[in-house]
């Protein structure tokens, strides 16, 4: 039979969530997956599901959320209750005695971040609301949305990990836009590891500029978020200067999130300090994503552009490209654009004429021109249009001739045929870019940086 507590308990949630305005992310991830487990005298049991969020939620949730949901409860049913939280895979071994562990030692101060600017660079698309979460991903999404309600107060530092094109990067622009969402002020920084290292270069290298000011700017700040970490792997410098200001920001209770494509123990070149540190707060991983999230990614994907593509050709990719996320939104806009270029309707012929060199029979897959240019318009912030395009200021023909150079040297294709994948240029322009890049390579260590990183993106053995 269902007690009061039950009978309300979808009013009760609504209370509290209108109340203290909580998010549709925040209240979908820890709120509404709440059940009411057991109701005695004044104590309430309420069970939270460890194995969609993680055990360690249970000290999140009691502390932002256990005041509020004893108030909201209050609200609504006109009596004063206890709360407690126990985790659904322990909830059998429960002893329901009374007990006072209850909110009692909930804390539920406020940590405004100090007000200064915020200049992050993001993608206004990598959000909350556009991840999908399944079982590949829930303990990372549950950990970042933590991070982003409470910086610096329950993980120090998080550390995401997971292989290439898996939400590591989508996660972590999402932590920063809900924090300033929250906090316009917060200086939020996001980094790659490879921009880092280049400032720190330039910092050395540059008479005119201070080191210091380099220190200022890495120091000064609420929340660090540091993408790829491994690229700094080997490098002694960057790690030490690294390492200093990890300890200045967690000293001074800053939020630090780092991910990787591997967990701090198995990165071989990692300093033992830098390790031990990057283990004190949390690890969480990103898998592979299963059939499907992989379906929900690519109807997100669909709906987000515009798109109307047969269920049937959803199913063709999802059951086709399984490892890597970013290959697997690349496969729609590619049916999309084959379609246009064609003149074609989109049907499963289409898509496997459009895909044959992303799904390959024997599952061996090539690298592509359009693979490449999708790598490196990313990580140059242009679009693949702008990159094709005839455009010629140098922030879009510089990673245009990048591009160039690895496709020259990552897979067999002749100079006119890169030309042509590149917007129908002539093998000469393709000779010139290379040479120009390779030229640079020679004395230029942040195109060394950029490259090392791209190489490894795009072929991650
Ligand atoms: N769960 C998800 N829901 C929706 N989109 C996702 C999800 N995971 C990844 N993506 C999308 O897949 C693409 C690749 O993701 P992202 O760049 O975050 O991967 P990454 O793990 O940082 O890769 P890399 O190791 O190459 O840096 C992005 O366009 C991102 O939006």
């Amino acid at each position: 039979m269902k007690n009061i507590i039950q009978d309300k308990w979808d009013v009760i949630l609504q209370a509290l969530k209108n109340e203290h305005d909580i998010s549709d992310v925040s209240f979908r991830t820890w709120l509404l997956p709440l059940e009411v487990y057991d109701v005695k005298d004044n104590l309430i049991t309420i069970l939270i599901n460890d194995k969609q969020i993680g055990s360690d939620s249970i000290n999140f949730i009691r502390r932002k959320y256990g005041l509020p949901l004893k108030v909201a409860i209050e609200e609504v049913t006109n009596k004063n209750y206890e709360i407690e939280f126990i985790l659904g895979s322990k909830a059998e071994k429960l002893h329901k005695e009374d007990s006072n562990t209850t909110s009692s030692n909930h804390n539920n101060t406020n940590t405004a971040l100090t007000p200064t600017n915020a200049y992050p660079f993001l993608n206004p698309r990598y959000t909350f609301d556009t991840f999908v979460v399944g079982a590949n991903n829930n303990l990372a999404h549950a950990a970042s949305l933590a991070v982003a309600e409470s910086p610096a107060e329950v993980y120090n530092p998080l550390f995401i990990y997971g292989g290439v094109g898996l939400g590591k990067t989508h996660l972590m622009h999402s932590i920063a836009h809900f924090i300033l969402k929250n906090n316009p002020k917060a200086k939020v920084l996001y980094v790659t590891s490879e921009k880092f290292t280049n400032e720190l270069i330039e910092s050395i290298r540059n008479e005119n500029s201070n080191p210091s000011q380099f220190r200022e700017k890495y120091r000064n700040i609420d929340v660090l978020l540091i993408d790829d970490i491994q690229f700094i792997i080997g490098k002694e410098s960057t790690q030490q200067e690294f390492f200093h200001t990890f300890n200045t920001l967690h000293e001074s209770k800053k939020q630090i999130i780092i991910s990787s494509d591997k967990p701090p123990k198995d990165i071989e070149t990692l300093e033992e300090r830098l390790r031990s540190r990057f283990e004190w707060g949390l690890t969480v991983d990103i898998q592979s994503p299963d059939y499907e999230t992989r379906m929900a990614i690519l109807k997100k994907k669909e709906e987000l552009d515009g798109l109307h593509i047969d269920n049937e050709v959803m199913k063709y990719i999802a059951t086709n490209i399984k490892s890597n996320i970013r290959e697997l939104e690349g496969a729609l806009t590619k049916i999309d654009a084959y379609s246009k270029l064609e003149k074609k309707e989109i049907t499963v012929e289409l898509a496997t004429q459009a895909l044959k060199d992303l799904i390959s029979p024997n599952d061996k897959k090539e690298i592509t021109a359009d693979f490449i240019a999708q790598i490196v318009s990313e990580h140059f912030n242009v679009t693949q249009a702008e990159m094709l395009s005839s455009k010629k200021s140098r922030n879009i023909a510089y990673p245009r001739q990048i591009t160039m150079y690895l496709c020259r040297k990552m897979t067999e294709l002749s100079l006119t045929d890169i030309g042509k994948k590149l917007g129908n240029r002539d093998h000469t322009t393709v000779l010139h870019g290379i040479d120009k890049v390779t030229k640079d390579l020679e004395k230029d260590q942040t195109l060394q940086n950029a490259i090392e990183v791209l190489t490894k993106k795009i072929n991650p053995q």
